[in-house]
C-alpha cells in the first residue's frame, strides 16, 4: 500500500492534537481534545499525563478513523510538544510518580533565586543559552526528586525517567522501548549545554540530578523508533521527529534561513529568529536556543518567549466570563475606538522576555468611570501586540537586523482586529499563511523529510502559500504614545511578589 500521509501529533498546552497531511502539506483532517488544567495552589500549574497520553492516542486514532485512512498509509509521525514541562515516571510500572510540572508553573521561584544568589547566572547562560528561571526543566525536575518520598534515592537506582512530553509521547508510543528527546526540546531544559551538545555535568550535580534518568539527545529529523503494534492496530510507524512546538513552528513556517523570523500567538507568544549556525547571545532578555538538528548540523534560534497571550482572553471567558467564546474579542474591541486609557499587562505567571520578572503579576491600570467591558477586551488583545513588539525590539537590537515582515501563526492570530493592530503597532507586515497549523506542519515536514516523503526543503518553501497580509495604517499617529504608556504599566505590574 502506498505510504501517502504524515500524522502529526501536536501535543501543545490545552489540547491535544492530531492532523493528517499530504505530500502538497494539505490538511486532510485534524482531531483535537482539551484536557485538564490543574491549580493546586496560586500559581502553580500542573497536567495529568495520563490525561495526555490518552488524549494524544486518542485523537491520533480517531484522525485516522474518521479519515478513513488506514496506519498502513502513513508513511511517518511527526511529534511536536508543549516544551519544558517537566514528567517523571518509574519505568518499571510506566506510571507517572507525579503529576507533569507544566512551563508556566512558578513553584520552583525560590529554587531559581538561590542560583543566582550563588552566582550561576552567567554560567548558565553561557552554557544552556537561557536566563535562569522556573520555566525551565531543570529546577521543576529538582522540586520532584526534593518533593516526591523517595524519588532522588530511586532516580539514583535508575528506576525513574525524566522527560519533557516528547519524551513521554516517544515512550508510551514504543511501550517502553525507547527514552529519547532532541536538541530543540533538550535545549529548553536549562540543563544542556548548547555549545558541546551534551548534558551539563555541572549542572547536574548543583541540581543534585541523576544523569541516569536523562534521555538520550537525537536529532529532530531522524527516526527515534516504531509505534508499538497495539497502538495502531497492528500497524509499526516509524516515529520520524521530535521538536518542541515552538520549533516546528519556525520550520512549519519555512523560516530555514538565517534572518527569518515567526510569531506563534497560543496561550502565550513565542518569537523565534533562525540564526543559523551562529549563537547569538542576547543583552536584552532573550533565549539562545536550538531550532533543530539535522544531518549532523545544529541550527540556532533567538527566541523571545512571552508567558500569557491567548490565556488572557480565555482568563476572560473562564473567569471574568465577560465573554462566551474566544472570537467575541474581536467585536467588542472593534465596537471602540480606544481602550479610554486602560492598559492591561497579563502577568499572571509573572513577565517573561524581555523582562523576565518571576514575581510580576497581572495588572489593568487606568481605569475610570467610563471604562466598560469593551475597552478591558480591547485592552486584552492589545497587550498581546504591545507584547510583541517589546520582543521585536530585543530582537533587532540583538541581531542587528531590521523587521519588515512578521510571520504569524497559531490560535490567536484568526483575530483580524488583532492582527492589524499588530501591523499598525510595529509599522511592519504581518503575514497570516493559509496553513495556520504550522506547529503541526512543521512536524509533519521534519518527519517527512527523515523518510524521504519529502526531497528537501526547497519543496517545502514553495509550499508556503499567504493567506492574508496585514500591512501598517499610515495614519495611527498615537502609536509612539500609546506603547509608551504600555512600558509605564509593565513598571507597574514588576516585583508585585516581592513588595
Ligand atoms: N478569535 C480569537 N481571538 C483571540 N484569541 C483567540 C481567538 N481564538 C482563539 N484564541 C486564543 O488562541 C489560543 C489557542 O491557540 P492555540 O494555538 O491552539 O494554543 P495552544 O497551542 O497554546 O494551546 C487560546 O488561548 C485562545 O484564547
Ligand atoms: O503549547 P503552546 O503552544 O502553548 O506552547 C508552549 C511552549 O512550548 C512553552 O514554551
Amino acid at each position: 500500500m502506498d505510504k501517502k500521509y504524515i500524522l502529526a501529533l501536536d501535543q501543545g498546552t490545552t489540547s491535544s492534537r492530531a492532523i493528517i497531511f499530504d505530500n502538497e502539506g494539505r490538511i486532510i483532517k485534524q482531531a483535537q481534545k482539551e484536557f485538564n488544567q490543574i491549580y493546586p495552589k496560586a500559581g502553580w500549574v500542573e497536567h495529568d499525563p495520563m490525561e495526555i497520553w490518552g488524549s494524544q492516542s486518542g485523537v491520533a486514532r480517531e484522525v485516522l478513523e474518521t479519515a478513513g485512512i488506514k496506519p498502513q498509509e502513513v508513511a511517518a509521525i511527526g511529534i511536536t510538544n508543549q516544551r519544558e514541562t517537566v514528567v517523571v515516571w518509574d519505568k518499571r510500572t510506566g506510571k507517572p510518580i507525579y503529576n507533569a510540572i507544566v512551563w508556566q508553573c512558578r513553584r520552583t521561584s525560590d529554587i531559581c533565586d538561590q542560583l543566582i544568589v550563588d552566582g550561576y547566572e552567567s554560567y548558565i547562560k553561557e552554557t544552556t543559552g537561557l536566563v535562569v528561571d522556573a520555566y525551565f526543566s531543570a529546577t521543576k525536575l529538582k522540586w520532584i526528586l526534593d518533593y516526591v518520598p523517595h524519588a532522588r534515592e530511586e532516580g539514583k537506582k535508575g528506576n525513574l525517567l525524566f522527560g519533557n512530553i516528547d519524551t513521554w509521547l516517544i515512550w508510551n508510543l514504543t511501550r517502553g522501548e525507547v527514552h529519547a528527546t532532541d536538541y530543540s526540546n533538550a535545549s529548553r531544559t536549562m540543563m544542556y549545554n548548547i555549545n558541546t551538545l551534551e548534558w551539563d555535568d555541572k549542572i547536574l550535580s548543583l541540581l543534585d540530578i541523576p544523569k541516569e534518568m536523562l534521555p538520550k539527545v537525537k536529532p529532530t529529523s531522524g527516526i527515534f523508533g516504531e509505534t508499538d503494534i497495539q497502538t495502531f492496530g497492528g500497524a509499526k510507524i516509524p516515529i520520524a521527529s521530535a521538536a518542541g512546538d515552538q520549533q516546528a513552528a519556525l520550520f512549519g513556517q519555512a523560516c530555514f534561513s538565517p534572518g527569518s523570523v515567526k510569531n506563534t500567538y497560543g496561550t502565550g507568544c513565542f518569537m523565534l529568529m533562525n540564526t543559523g549556525e551562529r549563537k547569538v547571545s542576547s543583552k536584552n532578555g532573550l533565549l539562545t536556543t536550538i531550532a533543530w538538528g539535522i544531518d549532523g548540523r545544529v541550527t540556532y534560534a533567538l527566541e523571545g518567549s512571552i508567558f500569557i497571550a491567548g490565556a488572557a482572553i480565555q482568563w476572560l471567558r473562564d473567569e471574568l466570563q465577560i465573554i462566551n467564546h474566544a472570537s467575541e474579542t474581536e467585536f467588542y474591541a472593534s465596537k471602540v475606538e480606544n481602550t479610554n486609557g486602560v492598559y492591561f499587562v497579563p502577568a499572571f505567571a509573572g513577565l517573561g522576555a524581555p523582562y523576565w520578572d518571576m514575581y510580576a503579576r497581572g495588572t489593568i491600570v487606568g481605569l475610570t468611570r467610563g471604562a466598560n467591558k469593551s475597552h478591558i477586551i480591547r485592552a486584552t488583545l492589545e497587550s498581546l501586540a504591545y507584547q510583541t513588539r517589546d520582543v521585536i525590539e530585543a530582537m533587532e537590537e540583538d541581531s542587528g537586523l531590521k523587521l519588515r515582515r512578521l510571520k504569524v501563526d497559531g490560535g490567536a492570530t484568526v483575530n483580524n482586529f488583532l492582527m492589524q493592530f499588530q501591523s499598525d503597532v510595529l509599522g511592519s507586515q504581518v503575514i497570516r499563511p493559509k496553513i495556520t497549523e504550522t506547529t503541526a506542519l512543521g512536524a509533519a515536514y521534519l518527519a517527512g523529510l527523515a523518510v524521504g516523503f519529502w526531497e528537501n526543503t526547497d519543496v517545502l518553501r514553495e509550499q508556503f502559500a499567504i493567506e492574508r497580509e496585514f500591512s501598517p495604517n499610515l495614519n495611527f499617529e498615537d502609536k509612539e504614545q500609546l506603547y509608551q504608556e504600555w512600558k509605564r504599566a509593565v513598571e507597574r505590574s514588576k516585583h508585585w511578589m516581592l513588595s
